[in-house]
């Protein structure tokens, strides 16, 4: 069942560039109408060279929104427009349009690299010449090896490669950097950069929050098959408290120390904090330093191991895993 999209859900992305994927009130029930219903209403719009990477806890929903917006099944509720076009219906339309990384390549394993590389290429309309591609994700070295004697994080640059093979405009990458040690998934964030310069739009799932806080435009955190929040990595981390903490000098108590501007109670999922060292929350970083510096100067007493800092998109995410409440269809 499709619904149709509001004159609202037809606005550009927030960013102001063209809409290339828009997404309104998405719904995946899985076993039929009784069934578990594993996404429950998802709202995002993605712009032209934007990347919009989903984040959420294990089985929030991500892969299987994400499957819906690739066309592989016909949504249970709501609609999906990529180009404009129902990408389950109009599969014809959209499919040369998108490359896909999903979270198993499945590649035959007898093939090498480049013969896996060349079959791909010939089931494309205007394929990158299959060893620019390799070259690009450091696989033209292993362009004679079978795809079964790669490493795990070589197999999954051979997906990247496949992903990317028809010059795609829009990019679907499902946790592209699982399993790949530091150095690769730093190549990995530079061709991804490099293809967003080039206007192609992607929509990344990943675990590595620094990797989303390193890639993404924007970003909605899923919770239950819900978007809990959503924005930029910026107005996402604005919404939780900063931080500060430092050791309390001796002979003083926690119940000694001023008042801080903008104080906080510790967010869901922070860690517990010591009776050695103690950490304050605050929603008025620069005030609530300035009155706890003041007062520790008036009395001539060191915070030892002093460290101030705005909230991390770790702390936004383990929050939103604590947190039972959820806003209906996210927020744009
Ligand atoms: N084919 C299926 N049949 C029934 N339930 C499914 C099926 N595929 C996924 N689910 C359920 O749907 C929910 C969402 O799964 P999904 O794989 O989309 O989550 P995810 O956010 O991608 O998780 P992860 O981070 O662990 O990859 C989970 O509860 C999962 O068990």
């Amino acid at each position: 069942m499709s619904q149709t999209l509001t004159e609202d859900d037809r606005v550009g992305a927030p960013s102001g560039r063209e809409t290339v994927v828009q997404v309104a009130d998405l719904r995946r029930r899985y076993g039929g109408d009784t069934g578990f219903e594993a996404v429950r209403g998802v709202s995002f719009s993605v712009g032209r060279g934007e990347l919009f990477a989903l984040l959420g806890t294990n089985g929030a929903g991500k892969t299987s929104a994400l499957e819906l917006i690739e066309g592989l099944e016909a949504p249970s509720g709501g609609s999906i427009r990529v180009f404009g076009r129902d990408p389950y219906r109009e599969r014809a339309a959209v499919r040369p349009r998108t490359g896909v990384m999903l979270q198993e390549g499945g590649f035959p394993a007898d093939l090498t690299v480049r013969e896996t590389a060349r079959m791909w290429a010939g089931t494309l309309p205007r394929p990158f010449p299959v060893d620019h591609v390799l070259e690009l994700v450091d696989l033209r070295h292993r362009a004679r090896t079978q795809v079964k004697q790669l490493s795990g994080g070589e197999r999954r640059r051979l997906d990247l490669a496949m992903a990317i093979l028809g010059r795609p405009e829009v990019l679907f990458l499902d946790e592209p950097t699982t399993g790949l040690d530091p150095e690769s998934r730093h190549s990995t964030w530079q061709l991804v950069r490099a293809l967003l310069v080039d206007e192609v739009t992607v929509l990344l799932t990943t675990h590595y929050l620094a990797e989303a806080a390193e890639l993404a435009d924007r970003l909605a955190i899923m919770h239950r098959g819900r978007i809990v929040t959503t924005g930029t990595v910026a107005e996402v981390v604005a919404a939780h408290p900063a931080r500060i903490s430092f050791a309390l000098p001796d002979g003083l108590r926690p119940e000694d120390l001023p008042a801080l501007p903008g104080a906080q109670p510790p967010p869901a999922g922070a860690a517990p904090t010591s009776a050695a060292r103690l950490t304050l929350y605050t929603d008025a970083l620069q005030p609530a330093l300035t009155t706890l510096l003041g007062w520790a100067n008036g009395r001539g007493v060191e915070l030892a191991g002093l460290d101030a800092r705005a909230a991390s998109l770790e702390e936004a995410f383990l929050a939103v895993a604590h947190t039972e409440e959820t806003i209906e269809g996210g927020r744009r």
